[in-house]
Parts: C-alpha cells; structure tokens; sequence
C-alpha cells in the first residue's frame, strides 16, 4: 500500500529528488535526474515497482517528522513499546555520483527495524542483476547501476534485497544507496553518511542564511524556499513544476500529468517568489536558462522545456504501472509542449521587466529576444489558444490570455519610456490600448458585472484574479470587486477555488472527470481579498491554506475539501510559491501588484493608484 500523497515528505540534490512516505517507504526517485526513469516507482504502481523501505518491523507510520531547520535533511521518529529510533534521511550535493543516505538511529530501548531494498529501474519494468560486493551489494540494469554500502549483513528474498536488525540507544547504523551510469562502474566513490550529512545540512543553512523574509509567518515561507530550491536543477538553473509525474487531479481519473519539466509561467512566478526573499542570484540562473532555452524563432517560443531547455518531450503511457490508486494512464513527456498559450508571451515579457526593476544586470541579448516577442504578440494576439490551463478542448480567446499580452506589451512600453531601452514605443503603446478596449468590450459581462472565463463564456476563471496584479486595471474598479466577487461565489468549494467549471460552457477543457480545489488560485483568491480590502477574509483564508501543508511543510498542486486529500503532482512549485507571495503581499513586504496604478497602461480614466499602505512592487 503506498502512502497518500499528503503523507510524504522530499529530498533532494538538485539534480533529482525522492519522496519518502511516513512509514519509512521512499516510493519514488528518479536517476540520475528528475526527469530520468525512476528506479522506485511503487508510488504508481505498488511495492513491485520499487522502493526502499526502512523503518521498525513492527510497521505503521512515524510518530514524528521534521526537517533539521531549515535544511532538506529529514529525521523520522517512531516511538514504539520496545523503544524509540530514528531514521535520517538526505540526499547529498551531487558529487561525482548520485547518493541516498539513510542513518538509523537508537534513540531508546532496543528496535527491530527492517529494511526492504527492491531497485526496478525504468518506472518499475526491469528486474536489475543483483551481486553481492563485501556486506553490501551492486545492481546493474541496462545503463543503470547501483551500490549499496551498509556494515550490516543482507540478503536476498523474493527478489528484494532485505536486513532485519536491532538498534539500541546510542547506536548507529548507515546506509548508503549509489548511482552511477553501469559503464562507469569501476571508478565508485561513496559518501561516507556522517560527513555526508553534515555537509547536506552545513549546504541548506548557507543557502538559507540569504533569505531576506522577516515577518509572520517566517518558518512557512523558509519551507517553501527550500523546497523550491530543492526543484531548481543546478547544472541548468531549470526550475521544475514539481517532482513528479500522473499524481492524479482526481482519484481514479485519467487527468495525470507528467511536471518534471520547465514551464516558463510556473517559473515565472517562482521567480517573483525568489527576488521577493533575496535570491536574485537563483533568478539570474533562471533568466539565463531562458535566454538559452527560447533561442531562435519567437514564433516557436513553447510554454515548457526540458530541464536543460530540450524542445520536444512527447508524450506517452506506461501501460505497465496502475497508476497511483489506480489513476490511469501514467503518463511520461507532455503534450501540452506544442499547445499555443499566449499568456506565455506576457509571462515571459513580465519576467524580464521584474528582473530589470529587481537589479538584474542588463542585457542586450535579453532586450533583442524581447522585441522579437513583441513583433510576435502584434501579429498574433487575436490568435485564440489553450490558455494558462492548458485545456484540452478547442482553442478559445481566453481573457486572462488577452490580458496577459496586454501585459506583455505594457512591460515593453515601460522598458523604453522608464529604462532606458529602444523600440517603437508609440506603436506599442497603441497595441497595448487595443488589446484593452477590446478586452473590456468582449471579456465582461456587464450584465452578470464579470470578466468571463473567455469571450462570450458563461464562466468564470480563477485566472481573473489575476487582473488587477499584472496592473490590467486597480483593485477597486468595479469590475475586479464584480469578479471577486462572482470567482468566489461559483468556483469556491468549502472556501477553497476550482480553476473553473469545466461544465460552464460545455465541456471547456475536452477532458473528461473532473477535479478538485486548485491551491495557487486559493493564494490568488486571498491576495485578491487583500487587494481589494478584504483584510480580515484574506488572512483567514491565508490561515486555512497554510493548515493544509502536511507535517514537513509540503503542498500538492490540489486539495479535495471533500476528503481532506492532496491531490495532484507534489511538491508543486506553483503552490508553494502561491504561499510565499501571498505571504509577502499579506505581510506588507512586497506589493504583488505589477506596476502602480497610476503608471499602468490603461487608458486615461480608467487607471488609479494601488490602495493606500502598500509599498511599491520588491521595495522592502
Ligand atoms: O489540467 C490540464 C493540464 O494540466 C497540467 O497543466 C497544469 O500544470 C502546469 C504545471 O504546473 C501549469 O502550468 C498549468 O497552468 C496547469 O494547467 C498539464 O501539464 C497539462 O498537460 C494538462 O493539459
């Protein structure tokens, strides 16, 4: 039985990561990166697919967890009648190869644990050699292989290489599981646990030590910087939309997704997140892995790439795995890489520009990849596409994408007119007031006082929220109070936001089932709360949402009020960077509206200044 998904808990070395379930079970990992095969894959699948399970004999899940500060190293407790122990659980710095370190620890008494190492590499398909090399043991499967170092005696039983062991108080007792391509077998280096983990723990307080967050809610915001940091791929600067892939939207549906990829709106926002804490050198990495990804063709910008900025990720099923409860297909690659998302366009647009006002060095490579976007958005922006959602169905003119070029545009405009860059600004200037006539003229609802999910739609969007913070029009226009208002009322479960009714219109995203609470609109809905003075409403939804991590801080990408599960693939970037700009919008540290009101490209009359007592954006 794998765990629910609100049970686990991550590590990682910036190269790939695992997710450790609460009864000892790590159930998921990917060698050598995120986006490889995974070698325990019983997190889609059961035990069959793989894992590594260490934890007392007598089973059951973890009386406590945590996290030593704020660092990635994991300590599970479990107090048993015979005892207590602990297992610490980390994932070294990538050296030369990858390493998963496992320390048991006698707390009290005297416990028999047991350990269960099942290897399957490639998403639980293939059965690996096994040796036996001293106490431990080597692994070799196609172009995988994998060493086990442990002082402890194994043996071999029903295909899994297992240990039963007792610790007692004061005693100590590694493990220590390799990975290295099978051709390099001969030039293995392992950690030593003890060092290796002081070195894991001396690597994330350093890192954390540069976190500029002073406010209320301080220790929920460090646990998601790591854990974000934790899905950034170093060598690239990458950042993913979380570790893993098909954790299903709804339990048994077919809406299961592969997120082990670079999407430039979720890295975007990530990116927001990063400068608003202090981590403009992390953003730097990531404006540079973008440069480098969306080389050649604006026309052919995609929405997301591969960790290193590899184009095509095509899609398919693994038919041999049952999916996580039985949530099928499990799918690898994303389809979604080819669709036509104009928000994409603005997204990118907008991170330049907050980059530029954040310090950022200028470049001119940056500013000519910018203007080809732009002569791209001039000729494309009545295009109808698939809209930040992703959807399925038939392309559409989604509002949140029309204002999302708006936004592109006006980003540009600002660049000339506030930094000192070239282009034709005047033209823009009468392309951004287009796209604003025309969105106030097709995307509201005067009669229901709404913009709509599309032009026409008899929807709403979570997305609209969204309006007023890229600077599209103030918080207290009356047409962004009227969608508050109307988002809330027909997308809230249990207070919690739905992206959209998916039935609104007819089947809008062509996918069948449905799915559950959305958590980055449930942050969006509570910013808007705050923006639009709700203040009270705002910080108890805030509150609510932050209730909803687990244990070690951990958020999915949905939450079914329902059942009180997570939902959705886990960590999941947008989330978690949903909570830190929440945090610093609701704590007054940084205004998450774009640009001031009065300064916003909307045309004359309609604009307004942001409401009193918030700073201007990234000014702390
Ligand atoms: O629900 C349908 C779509 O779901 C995924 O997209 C979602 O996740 C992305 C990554 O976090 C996010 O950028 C996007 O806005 C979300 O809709 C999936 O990747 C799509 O293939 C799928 O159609």
């Amino acid at each position: 039985m794998v765990s629910a998904i609100e049970d686990y808990a991550f590590i990682g070395d910036l190269h790939s990561g695992a997710l450790v379930g609460r009864d000892g079970s790590i159930d998921w990992l990917c060698l050598p990166r995120f986006d490889s095969p995974a070698c325990f894959a019983a997190l889609l699948h059961d035990d069959s697919a793989g894992r590594w399970l260490l934890a007392p004999a007598g089973g059951g899940p973890a009386t406590r967890r945590r996290y030593r500060d704020d660092t990635l190293v994991l300590e599970s407790e479990w107090h048993t009648a015979d005892g207590s122990v602990r297992v610490v659980d980390c994932m070294p710095l990538r050296g030369e190869a990858a390493d998963v370190v496992r320390l048991v620890e006698g707390l009290s008494g005297r416990v028999t644990m047991r350990m269960d190492l099942r290897l399957r590499p490639d998403y639980g398909r293939i059965i690996p050699w096994v040796y036996r090399v001293g106490r431990g043991l080597r692994a070799v499967a196609g172009p995988d292989a994998f060493w086990l170092h442990t002082p402890l005696a194994v043996y071999g039983e029903n295909l899994t290489t297992r240990a039963e062991f007792t610790v007692e108080a004061g005693q100590q007792v590694p493990f220590v599981l390799t990975y290295k391509p099978s051709h390099l077998v001969s030039r293995l280096n392992p950690v030593e646990a003890l060092p290796a983990i002081e070195a894991t723990e001396r690597f994330w307080r350093t890192w954390m030590s540069r976190c500029s967050y002073r406010g209320q809610w301080d220790e929920a915001v460090r646990r998601s910087l790591v854990t974000l940091k934790a899905l950034t791929y170093r060598p690239t600067g990458g950042i993913l939309a979380a570790a893993t892939t098909s954790l299903p939207e709804q339990l048994g549906g077919p809406r299961n997704w592969d997120y082990r990829y670079c999407w430039l709106r979720d890295a975007t926002f990530t990116l927001q997140a990063l400068i608003g804490t202090g981590y403009l050198e992390e953003a730097t990495q990531w404006r540079d892995w973008l440069l480098r990804a969306v080389a050649g063709n604006p026309a052919d910008l995609q929405i997301m790439y591969g960790l290193d900025g590899t184009w095509r990720l095509p899609e398919y099923e693994l038919d041999w795995l049952s999916g996580y409860e039985g949530s099928s297909p499990v799918r690898v690659g994303n389809a979604a890489t080819r669709q036509f998302q104009l928000d994409v366009w603005g997204e990118v647009l907008e991170s330049f520009y907050v980059g530029r006002e954040a310090g950022m060095a200028a470049s001119e490579t940056a500013w000519n990849m910018q203007r080809h976007l732009l002569d791209f958005l001039e000729g494309n922006w009545r295009e109808p596409d698939l809209s930040l959602w992703e959807v399925r169905g038939e392309p559409r003119h989604f509002v949140h994408s029309k204002v999302m070029a708006w936004a592109g545009v006006d980003r540009a405009v600002r660049s000339v007119r506030h930094h000192g860059r070239w282009g034709p600004v005047d033209r823009w200037e009468a392309l951004r007031d287009r796209i604003h006539e025309e969105v106030c003229a097709r995307g509201f609802d005067a009669e229901r006082n709404t913009f709509t999910q599309f032009y026409g739609s008899k929807g709403v969007d979570a997305a609209l929220l969204l309006l007023p913070r890229v600077g599209f029009l103030p918080w207290h226009d009356p047409r962004v109070r009227g969608t508050v208002d109307t988002v809330c009322r027909e997308l809230s479960q249990d207070g919690f936001l739905r992206r959209y009714r998916p039935e609104a219109d007819g089947g809008v995203d062509g996918l069948p089932g449905s799915e559950a609470t959305f958590l980055v609109c449930t942050f969006w809905l509570a910013d808007a709360l705050h923006g639009t003075g709700r203040r009270r409403e705002a910080l108890d939804l805030f509150e609510r949402l932050l209730d909803l991590r687990n244990d070690v801080g951990m958020l999915a990408e949905e939450y079914d009020p329902s059942t009180g599960r997570h939902l959705g693939n886990t960590p999941q970037a947008f989330s978690l960077v949903g909570l830190v700009n929440s945090a610093l919008w609701l704590s007054g540290t940084t205004d998450i509206t774009a640009v001031d009101g009065r300064r916003a490209g909307a045309p004359a009359g309609r604009e307004a200044a942001a409401p009193a007592g918030h700073h201007s954006r990234l000014r702390r």
